[in-house]
């Protein structure tokens, strides 16, 4: 089988990266290509999906209006929308979807964001604003189109959508502060110009959660305001690969999983994107420090273990400190490492088992990084730990079943991959890599 991406200048597309990274999760032996190609040339498109010469394709800017004339049959959203971005052949008929609204919808799932009944404030009034504003009407939020000339866009809007409010930038300082969502579909802040921002600072203390469709930068000047005022906030890099792989439920190459594998290359994408650090927790002797080593060597990234930085800080081993400093001084330390490496990228980092105790760890290694958990069941825990350089279970290797029943939901709730740890050492060291290369 084989598909692609229509546009008219592709170089920067993700796309394919994204296909290819599902046809092999899937084990598909399929194609995915970039097609760039002229306004005159689409019919050559439309004979090649009827002839099944190409299987499927995707269509991005600035096509997705002008191939709706090529269709047999438009879906209901990709009709309201106006745009059609997934192209198909199914009895015969070339059938256009729009999976920018599908890609949407479960980035607000993924988030747990909840539309209904709420005031929803979207900036600009493009093909994705189309798109979401559609989303957002079918789960009852109520839609607030914000643009620099609001009867422009409501002349472009009024037909395919009742009941949405048109509004001014200089208007949404003065909006009610309960419960707003405020969405970015302009392509103001996005690389190379990632000092601009759609709304002022002062603006953004009106929300409580604040998505940007943009995913470079990972963290454009719009969503920086609402980080630093505690407010939620979203980037674009979900919905990327969520409506990519709508696009292959379209195309009948998945039936179940959706999320699960949409988190998967969501995961590996951030990673490759933004080089975050890869960060493992679990128990003690789960194997963190072992493989973490691994992955940095095949990786070619830097190793960090806190507990060996801990120890030259004090120039004295674990062991050591909890003599003489005692449990809560480790922690204060062990506090203020995590901090510091937290903040730089591009590094494996290994921690040690308590890390979670404190959940300022966690969020500051979220910050910058991917959390795996290494998932080692008790019995294997015990049968290898060596409890020489482990002061929590020096006088007692049973010890161990209480931290992991304190500590097990925890790990679990802080990872964003779980990997199982109970066969041999390689094949783990495999799997942990195959949940973060592409
Ligand atoms: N899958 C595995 N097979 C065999 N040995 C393992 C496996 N996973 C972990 N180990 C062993 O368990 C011990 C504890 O590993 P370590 O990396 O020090 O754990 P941690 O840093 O999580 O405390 C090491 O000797 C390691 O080789
Ligand atoms: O679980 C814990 O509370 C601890 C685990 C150790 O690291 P490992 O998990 O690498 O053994 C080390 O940080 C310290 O002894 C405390
Ligand atoms: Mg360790």
């Amino acid at each position: 089988m084989s598909y692609g991406l229509l546009g008219e200048k592709l170089g920067h597309s993700y796309s394919k990266i994204i296909h290819e990274d599902f046809y092999k999760i899937q084990n598909l032996n399929y194609l995915y290509e970039l097609i760039e190609i002229k306004k005159e040339n689409l019919k050559e498109i439309e004979k090649k999906i009827r002839s099944k010469q190409l299987s499927g394709v995707n269509i991005t800017i600035p096509y997705k209006t002008e191939f709706i004339k090529y269709l047999d049959i438009i879906s209901e959203n990709a009709k309201a929308i106006g745009a059609v971005n997934t192209i198909y052949l199914k009895n015969g008929k070339l059938i256009g979807d729009n999976t920018d609204y599908y890609g949407f919808k479960m980035t607000l799932e993924y988030n747990n964001i909840n539309c209904k009944d709420k005031n929803v404030y979207i900036l600009g009034s493009g093909g994705s604003a189309r798109a979401i504003l559609k989303c957002i009407l079918d789960l009852g939020g109520k839609v607030f189109i914000v643009s620099r000339n609001k009867n422009k866009a409501e002349e472009k809007f009024k037909d395919s959508f009742k009941k949405i409010n048109y509004l001014d930038y200089s208007q949404l300082k003065d909006i009610d502060k309960d419960d707003n969502i405020l969405i970015n579909c302009t392509p103001i802040g996005m690389y190379p110009k990632v000092e601009d921002s759609p709304i002022e600072k002062e603006i953004i203390k009106n929300f409580k959660a604040v998505i940007d469709i943009i995913y470079n930068p990972e963290t454009t000047k719009l969503l920086k305001y609402a980080k630093e005022k505690n407010i939620k906030y979203v980037n674009g890099l979900f919905m990327l690969v969520a409506q990519a792989i709508k696009a292959e439920e379209f195309w009948g190459n998945i039936e179940e999983n959706l999320f699960e594998i949409i988190e998967k290359i969501y995961f590996k994408l951030k990673l490759q994107l933004y080089k975050n650090n890869i960060v493992l927790i679990g128990m003690p002797g789960s194997g963190k420090t072992s493989f973490g080593k691994r992955i940095s060597e095949k990786l070619n990234r830097k190793f960090v273990d806190l507990d060996e930085e801990i120890e030259k800080v004090k120039n004295m081993s674990i062991s050591q400190i909890f003599e003489k400093y005692g449990e809560k001084k480790f922690r204060e330390i062990e506090s203020e490492i995590t901090q510091k490496f937290s903040k730089q990228k591009d590094l494996i980092i290994s921690t040690g088992g308590g890390i979670i105790k404190n959940n300022k760890n966690i969020e500051a290694l979220k910050e910058n990084g991917i959390i795996i958990f290494i998932d080692r069941s008790l019995e294997n825990l015990i049968n290898d730990i060596d409890v020489k350089h482990r002061p929590l279970l020096k006088n007692n290797v049973e010890h161990i079943k209480i931290l992991y029943n304190e500590r097990y939901s925890i790990y679990n709730k802080a990872a964003d991959i779980i990997v199982k740890n109970n066969t041999n050492f390689n094949n783990v060291l495999e799997k942990i890599l195959n949940n973060i290369v592409i």
